[in-house]
């Protein structure tokens, strides 16, 4: 198992004299976590996110244990590349250890699961800013990174890419990949996050779980018969809303929509495998 990446006493000032953005920050993610990182404008969240990513290194203290394949998202990605999106994305995963037909193949996978395919021709300079969006989230997606870092990604894509790129975040840490990330928006990921951090004052302080709220948006109802002693395998526990026990090794999981195709391969793959017995959309609003 891969150690955590820890940032340990981390500072960040920019200029020789500048004021400390960061200062002292001690930070531990764990293998398969998901860490939100919040805060206010200009608290520092960019500069964590992108110290953690290794875009950027810290002027005082260490970051150990970051993995090989690391990949970012940022807040503003550069679009005037002298590339078409599949060339663009095929050189990157290259450029991360992929052979060039594993990375043209994942190129052009990312660009379909992200309604972006059409585009794969087109000059990166030509791109719509949503569509150039998509380009940033499937280069970071590319290689199954063993960290992810996303700087307000979802913001700009339309609703499908949004809901592709939540269920990418769950397809990594169910992999054991670590996500941290940046999201405007309190509703994004609710409730499958592991910890939430707050940047505040040059300090980076762990929150305390907030009445563990539901996710909210659409969810459905999975069926499922395991063994009758059988324990749910940990990705489904770690994703799903509510896990009800209905009878011996039977039960009734509360799964947010995004993800459901990821608890249900976790169910299907589990050793041994548990059989889905009906999967339906929540009739009650949450
Ligand atoms: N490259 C840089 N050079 C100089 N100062 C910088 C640089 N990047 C960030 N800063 C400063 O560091 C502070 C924190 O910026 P940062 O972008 O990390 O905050 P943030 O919380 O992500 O902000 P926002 O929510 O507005 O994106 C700000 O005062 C910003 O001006």
């Amino acid at each position: 198992m891969r150690p955590d990446l820890c940032l340990r006493n981390a500072g960040r000032r920019y200029g020789l004299r500048g004021p400390w953005v960061l200062r002292g920050v001690d930070l531990a993610v764990g293998p398969g976590r998901l860490v939100r990182v919040e805060g206010a404008n200009g608290s520092g969240k960019s500069t964590l996110l992108r110290l953690l990513a290794g875009i950027d290194a810290p002027s005082e203290g260490r970051i150990t244990g970051r993995p090989a394949r690391t990949a970012y998202v940022p807040e503003r990605f550069p679009p005037a590349l002298p590339f078409t999106a599949v060339g663009y994305l095929t050189h990157l995963g290259a450029v991360q250890g992929l052979s060039r037909a594993a990375a043209a193949r994942a190129a052009r996978e990312w660009l379909e699961r992200l309604g972006a395919a059409a585009y794969a021709e087109t000059p990166m300079a030509r791109l719509s800013k949503g569509s150039s969006q998509k380009v940033a989230v499937a280069q970071a997606l590319l290689a199954q990174p063993g960290l992810l870092v996303l700087d307000e990604a979802w913001t700009g894509l339309d609703t499908t890419a949004r809901a592709e790129l939540e269920r990418a975040v769950a397809e990594r840490t169910a992999a054991g990949g670590s996500v941290v990330f940046v999201d405007h928006d309190p509703r994004r990921l609710a409730g499958l996050s592991d910890a939430t951090y707050a940047v505040r004052d040059g300090g980076v302080v762990r929150q305390e779980p907030s009445q563990t709220a539901a996710a909210p948006g659409p969810h459905v109802v999975v069926e499922t018969q395991g063994p009758p002693d059988g324990r749910l395998p940990e990705e489904v526990r770690r994703t799903v809303s509510s896990a009800e026990e209905t009878g011996p090794g039977a039960h009734r999981l509360s799964v947010p929509a995004p993800h459901s195709d990821v608890v249900l391969r976790a169910l299907l793959t589990a050793r041994p495998p548990w059989h889905v017995v009906s999967v339906a959309p929540q009739a009650t609003a949450r």
